[in-house]
């Protein structure tokens, strides 16, 4: 859908978040796992991964459809969650991890997300939460990654329509997000790149959201080292010549693209 208008969700769309709000003392876990943060401001920092299953958008370049497009996994107690985090440890390490990130799927869908963060928090925890910032939902936490999605993001349409629709609508209730950023303690704003005919978008929701270019990150769109480094030429001198802080992920570069990475 490039080229459509890049403010045009409504922040009224999403009217069906209580469909995922079917029991809050546990949540629908896609995985955990022990690794370090691999993009944004805590990058290199070891982290405990909770990835909740389900997302109410649908990214058409999303690296986990096994939490979004075709979500999966069992449900987990609270409890069990933060036992884990306690224990968990990166490979090759015996340090005990200080930091957990709660992200998906789009864990602000996830009823007993804002449980889960107050109990990691009051358990010590640092809490990140990656999310595309679509929902107004009041949660703890210690750091907010929001990474709004661009037009460019939306699924086929030929292929998928009804998604294509939803997800159009969904995508930007820049309302939502200011909101979520006014009340987190920090925060950075994440946008997923794809090609430079994305960058006039990028700097309208930049003004839309009124927040300082310092706290803008750009990560090009990729799963592999080859498509992180095919992005790099143009990306980064563009961010540098705006102020933006290009993204690497690091993960990839460490990992792979491996699954609980
Ligand atoms: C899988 S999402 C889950 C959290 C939330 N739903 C969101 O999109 O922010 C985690 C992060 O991965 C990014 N991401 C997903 N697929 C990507 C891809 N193919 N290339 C680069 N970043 C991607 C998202 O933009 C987000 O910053
Ligand atoms: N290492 C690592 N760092 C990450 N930062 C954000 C991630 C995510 O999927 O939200 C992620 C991830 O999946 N792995
Ligand atoms: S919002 Fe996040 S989890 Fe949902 S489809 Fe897009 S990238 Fe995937
Ligand atoms: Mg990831």
């Amino acid at each position: 859908m490039k080229g459509r208008e890049s403010l045009s969700s409504s922040d009224s769309a999403f009217a069906d978040a209580s469909s995922f709000a079917d029991d809050s003392a546990t949540l629908r876990i896609a995985e955990t796992f022990a690794s370090r943060q691999g993009e944004g401001l805590l990058t290199g920092t070891p982290s405990f991964f909770i990835r909740t299953s389900g997302c109410n958008l649908r990214c058409w370049f999303c690296d986990t459809p096994y939490a979004s497009w075709n979500p999966e996994g069992q449900r987990r107690s609270i409890e069990s969650l933060v036992d884990e985090a306690r224990t968990a440890r990166v490979a090759g390490s015996d340090e005990p991890i200080s930091h957990v990130v709660l992200t998906g799927g789009e864990p602000l869908v996830a009823a007993g997300i804002g449980d889960l963060a107050d109990q990691l928090r009051a358990g010590g925890f640092h809490v990140t939460i990656e999310t595309a910032g679509t929902v107004d939902v009041a949660i703890g936490c210690d750091l907010l990654s929001l990474s709004p999605k661009l037009s460019a993001s939306t699924p086929d349409p030929a292929e998928h329509p009804g998604w294509a629709i939803k997800h159009e609508q969904r995508r930007l209730p820049v309302e939502t997000m200011r909101r979520l950023i006014e009340r987190a303690p920090s925060f950075q704003v994440k946008f997923v790149v794809d090609s430079p005919d994305e960058f006039e978008e990028i700097e309208s929701v930049v003004k839309s959201l009124t927040v300082e270019s310092s706290a803008v990150w750009i990560m090009p769109q990729g799963v592999t080292n080859d498509q992180l480094d095919a992005a790099a030429p143009w990306l980064r001198p563009w961010c540098e010549a705006h102020g933006y802080r290009y993204c690497d992920r690091m993960q990839i570069r460490w990992y792979g693209n491996r699954r609980g990475t």
